[in-house]
């Protein structure tokens, strides 16, 4: 008591002889204190993380699957963690919390796009690369509603969806039980998934415009990793390299074909009776024309912008899916008893005589349970799109500026040992309670990521998975050929996870 009385009568007399001090005393003892401030702002401005070697940073340290790489960091450095690549500071989140409180809690600050190469390609039209700015808002709102139709009952998208199916069917049921390698015929039915929604028409695989298309999409990925490589040596991007020219031209190629779209659907257009994307875009464009004639570019309502939104759902709603469909006969052919316990469910709740419905999906807990392992366990997008900080916020105390890069990890809330019981083990189980229902709002997964900014094909793509899974499985008993090689769950690198090329036999059931 008495030295608590004694502290503060000597910190009385100080402020006495502070406040009793010259004009220019007290100037330097504000300077001082805010000089502090600084200091202990600066030192914790940004999160810590490895040091990397001169001008490259992290990047040769990084792997063929940085993911990896960001998961064994973040058992250093913690949940929050940054790496110097190149030019670019990079922050990564990992693990739930981190990941939620950035995006969800918080999401209002994270939801920016960084300027990164893709926007020298499409000038971040469209809603990917869109900042998080009224016109991103708009355009997300409106294919989103568009989309909302997919999920209970039979819809025209569920429609869409099963008439690729049973294409997929004839396609397996013509190699009669034979080895085959799916990649093709699968991406062939989920880029006709996105034809038909935005144009209102599938393609017959021999089609020359649809080859074309598919060739650019093709060439397109095959280039983006390395020509975002720019993203963090800016300098790249001016050299002559093959792989940004490639980008580029398809980018523009797709650009061109959807045009050429537009335009035929002008010329039929019947207001009254929209086919698809497209005609709802067209009529929402005159709509605003009518009401504005002033501003016909104002929030992107445009024949031009239209052609970029398109663009983006190709690009998102064709590898990702593929990646997840393929993964889902993998996993079968890799645990034989689980396929067995799924097909056992279908034909109890289904049976041989129709075709599984989304309506379905509420009768079919293990099924449901099966299709989330694969997306947690093979980790389609093992990192969400980068996304860019919009005002100076607060993360795990430290203080991420305005314009900061920030990545999810989402493979590391996937494989994390203290949510997950032994994350690496093929488990659908883990998604069900004792009595066998799915266990609903699991926290730690995220396949779509989360928030705002969360993947905006969410519900189509479930849909695609869902019934050509269960479609599938009706129909085939899925095998590995004899004497061969069994896949893993170790797939390619990239920016989607997809198997590596295997061969599987299609069985026919019946
Ligand atoms: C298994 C399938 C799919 C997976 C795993 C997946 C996953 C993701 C992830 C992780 C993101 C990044 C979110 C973020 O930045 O935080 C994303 C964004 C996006 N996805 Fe998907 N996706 C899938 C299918 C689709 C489909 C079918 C479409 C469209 C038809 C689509 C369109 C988009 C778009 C447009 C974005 C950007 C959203 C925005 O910036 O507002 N995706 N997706």
């Amino acid at each position: 008591m008495r030295m608590a009385v004694l502290h503060s009568s000597v910190i009385l007399r100080c402020l006495a002889r502070l406040l009793q001090g010259s004009f220019v005393s007290l100037v330097l003892v504000a300077l001082a204190w805010a000089l502090l401030q600084y200091n202990s702002r600066g030192m914790k401005r940004l999160p810590h993380g490895p040091t990397g070697l001169p001008l490259l940073g992290y990047i040769p340290f990084l792997g063929r699957k940085p993911y990896l790489t960001f998961t064994r960091l973040a058992r250093r450095y913690g949940s929050v963690f940054s790496v110097q690549l190149g030019a670019k500071l990079l922050v990564v989140l990992n693990g739930r919390k981190a990941i939620r409180e950035a995006f969800v809690t918080k999401s209002r600050a994270f939801s920016g796009r960084p300027r990164w190469v893709l926007n020298r390609v499409n000038q971040g039209k469209g809603i990917a690369n869109q900042q998080a700015n009224p016109t991103w808002r708009e355009h997300r709102r409106f294919v989103l509603s568009v989309m909302r139709s997919i999920g209970e009952g039979r819809t025209q998208m569920e429609n869409k969806v099963a008439e690729e199916v049973s294409h997929l069917i004839a396609e397996f049921s013509s190699h009669h039980g034979k080895a085959m390698d799916m990649t093709y015929p699968v991406q062939l039915a989920f880029s006709n998934v996105i034809c038909s929604v935005c144009f209102g028409q599938r393609y017959q695989p021999n089609d020359p415009d649809f080859k074309r298309l598919l060739h650019m999409a093709d060439v397109f990925f095959s280039h983006l990793t390395s020509a975002s490589a720019a993203n963090f040596i800016p300098l790249l991007w001016y050299l002559p390299l093959p792989g940004h020219r490639a980008v580029q031209e398809t980018y523009a190629g797709i650009l061109d074909f959807v045009s050429a779209r537009v335009e035929e659907h002008k010329a039929n257009l019947d207001p009254d009776s929209p086919r698809d994307l497209i005609d709802i875009y067209l009529i929402e464009i005159a709509k605003r024309r009518a009401e504005s004639p002033d501003l016909p570019t104002e929030n992107g309502f445009t024949e031009d912008y239209v052609q970029h939104v398109v663009a983006d759902l190709f690009f998102g709603g064709t590898e990702t899916v593929n990646a997840g469909v393929l993964w889902g006969f993998v996993c079968m052919v890799m645990y034989p008893d689980i396929q067995t316990r799924v097909q056992e469910e279908l034909d109890e709740v289904v049976g041989q005589n129709r075709a599984p419905t989304m309506a379905d999906r509420a009768h079919l807990p293990y099924t449901q349970a099966t299709l989330q392992e694969i997306n947690r366990r093979c980790n389609v997008i093992p990192c969400a799109i980068p996304h860019v900080t919009t005002e100076d916020v607060e993360m795990n105390g430290f203080i991420l500026p305005k314009g900061t890069t920030v990545t999810a990890n989402l493979y590391s809330a996937h494989m994390d040992p203290v949510y997950w019981r032994e994350p690496e083990r093929f488990d659908p189980t883990r998604f069900l309670d004792e009595t066998g229902t799915l266990i609903k709002g699991n926290d730690s997964y995220m396949p779509f990521s989360l928030g705002p900014r969360a993947c905006l094909g969410e519900q189509l793509a479930k849909c695609e998975m869902f019934l050509t899974f269960t479609g599938i499985l009706q129909k085939f008993r899925l095998e590995l050929p004899e004497g061969g090689a069994p896949p893993t769950l170790d797939g390619l690198p990239g920016i989607t996870h997809a198997p590596r090329a295997t061969k599987i036999r299609p069985v026919p059931r019946d």
